[in-house]
């Protein structure tokens, strides 16, 4: 994961930061001006109060004690009105930044439509408008969060001045008492912020894979149960939970420094007030001024310096999160001409690249444990198939060959190496599908268990329905069981017909590869090559794992997985090269082609 938080990251962010608020004087100017007259209100509070005690209540004199309380009112309408003026210039400065990145994003998402080709498959257009979508929350949320930065720490400033010059004001002595411990409070803050912050951002980001997780879980809920993924999804679920608790752990050991920098700088100094109130009235400091620094203190330093504290760590690590991934998206951005890369930049008018053809499967020094001091199952494997291919993989029992499938269906991820899938990661349940030997068949009409991995919304008429059974060969089992409206109910089908049916489910989804995990191993070897057949002529791209040897016949390559003498060729290459092939090869009897 990219260190948003890192130093270069965040000087980075600071600078453009710094950049965009001084491309902007006059707002700066409104905002402070704004922000003297609340803090003019801050300073009235505890003025006006203690003049009001001193010279009026104190001394038999109501009428101008009220004055002073008048005063006093008059003061927090003006601050008043000043919050609400602060609110507009917050927002003046908040939204250029909003329209800045709306335009940044929303561009790179059309430019991307656009490159993706002059007609652009509706997979491409749903990722793109997805991308856009999510960066246009994460746009809102960097500019929530950047609004809060400026809200509270503005606030801190002005509110701070504004009571430390009322007590100056009151009497000297009374800053000897709150000073130190407001500075060491604000001390403890600063130097705690940096490691809190990243505290947080870690936080933010296990939960955020935490969520991401289960929505990728829940999505593929049946691909995890047809494959007996089970006890994987579980292992990884438990580890991110794991990682959110350790991260949720360390941001709360850290949180304590807050706790101690507003007890420092908030609460001490109202208790040094009262425990130094003898030695405050002996140096002449009067009830009224110890009231009104006591208002000070409690209902003006307190609070701001409460927001700082909270508000600072939390926003701070979002948008630092946020806007680092804001710069990043999309993955392919280093393929973006460089002026895409300025915020604002329209879209380039010139033609786009033509996008390159990816094979249907491409494994990169595939290297792949089952534990950290496993033997490996796979050794730095590497395999194309081409976007037509048909490829069996054959080899011993326990040489891997439903590992591979797992890797290249993206259920397993590799311990070293790449694996892509049209491209891609294979994570999409629309690149790829997966039937393993296990068929899944539920409780349900025959049409609901054939659509089911059909791509989300997807629907197939009853006629496409009709001719994938009769392609792979279910047409018969369908018309017995009553058509496709007819309740399946899985433990009165044999484990054969639960392959057909799964089987029929594979040759219905859109998908440009798919996987046979020994999918057709309960069917007679007459069944098995007709559903073969079938999957050979379909559209996209075929990779078997063989039960029987027959099916290497059929395909244009065979893998022989056999540890480092793992080899890849066509039937005749393998005859001649691979001692294993030949072996496995001698005892097969050819049954009649079809
Ligand atoms: N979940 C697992 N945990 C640990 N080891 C595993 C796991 N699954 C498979 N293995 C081991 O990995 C190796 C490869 O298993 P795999 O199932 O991929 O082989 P295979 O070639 O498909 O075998 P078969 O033809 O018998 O199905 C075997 O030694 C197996 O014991």
């Amino acid at each position: 994961m990219a260190d948003h938080g890192g130093g270069d990251g965040r000087r980075g962010l600071v600078a453009a930061g710094t950049r965009f608020l001084l491309r902007r004087p006059r707002v700066l100017v409104a905002l402070a001006g704004w922000s003297v007259l609340e803090a003019a209100h801050t300073f009235a509070l505890g003025f006006a109060l203690a003049r009001a005690l001193d010279d009026g209540f104190l001394r038999g004199r109501p009428a101008v004690g009220l004055w002073w309380l008048a005063a006093a009112v008059c003061g927090l309408l003006a601050g008043a009105l000043g919050t609400s003026r602060v609110y507009r210039s917050v927002a003046a400065l908040t939204e250029p930044l909003r329209d800045a990145l709306v335009r940044r994003v929303v561009g790179r998402g059309l430019y991307e439509a656009v490159a993706g080709g002059n007609t652009p498959s509706g997979a491409a257009r749903a990722g793109s408008s997805s991308v856009v979508s999510r960066l246009t929350h994460q746009v809102e949320i960097a500019r929530d969060s950047f609004a809060g930065l400026v809200m509270v720490s503005r606030s801190f400033v002005f509110t701070a001045v504004g009571a430390l010059a009322g007590l100056f004001l009151l009497a000297p002595a009374l800053l000897v008492v709150v000073l130190p411990p407001l500075a060491a409070g604000l001390a403890v803050f600063a130097l705690t912020l940096r490691p809190l912050a990243r505290r947080q951002r870690m936080f933010l980001e296990a939960d955020e894979e935490l969520a991401g997780e289960v929505g990728r879980t829940f999505a593929a809920l049946r691909d995890v149960t047809a494959c007996g993924a089970e006890e994987r999804v579980r292992r990884t679920g438990l580890l991110r939970i794991e990682t959110e608790r350790r991260a949720a752990d360390a941001l709360a050991r850290w949180s304590v420094f807050r706790a101690l920098a507003l007890g420092l700088g908030g609460r001490l100094p109202v208790v040094l007030l009262l425990v130094m109130a003898p030695w405050l009235l002996a140096r002449g400091v009067t009830a009224g001024a110890l009231a009104g620094a006591l208002t000070y203190l409690t209902q003006a330093l307190l609070p701001a310096l409460q927001s700082l504290v909270h508000g600072l760590g939390g926003a701070g690590a979002r948008l630092a999160v946020v806007i680092g991934r804001l710069r990043e998206e999309p993955q392919p951005g280093a393929a973006l001409p460089r002026a895409q890369a300025t915020p604002g930049t329209p879209p380039p008018t010139h033609a786009p690249e033509p996008e390159p053809v990816h094979p249907a499967l491409e494994l990169r020094g595939v290297t792949f444990a089952y534990g950290p001091g496993a033997e490996p199952v796979l050794r730095g494997l590497d395999l194309v198939l081409p976007s037509d291919g048909h490829l069996t993989v054959v080899g011993p029992s326990g040489a891997g060959k439903s590992t591979l499938a797992l890797l290249v269906a993206g259920l397993l991820a590799p311990t070293a190496g790449t694996v892509r899938v049209g491209g891609e990661p294979p994570t999409s349940v629309e690149r790829r599908v997966l039937i393993p030997q296990e068929a899944y068949v539920f409780s349900g009409s025959v049409r609901d268990n054939l659509g089911c991995l059909l791509p989300a919304g997807g629907s197939a008429t009853d006629q496409r329905m009709l001719a994938a059974l009769e392609a792979v060969g279910a047409g018969e089992l369908v018309r017995r069981l009553g058509g496709l409206r007819a309740i399946v109910e899985p433990r009165a089908l044999s484990s054969g017909e639960r392959q057909l049916l799964a089987l029929a489910r594979a040759y219905l989804t859109p998908a440009p590869l798919v996987l046979l995990d020994e999918a057709g191993s309960q069917l007679d070897p007459a069944a098995e090559e007709r559903a073969e057949h079938a999957f050979a002529r379909r559209p996209g791209a075929l990779v078997v794992v063989a039960h029987r040897i027959s099916s290497a016949l059929r395909a244009d390559s065979v893998l022989v997985l056999d540890g480092v003498r793992t080899r890849c060729g066509t039937h005749a290459e393998l005859l001649e090269h691979s001692p294993l092939y030949r072996d496995l090869t001698a005892h097969w009897v050819p049954g009649p082609r079809r």
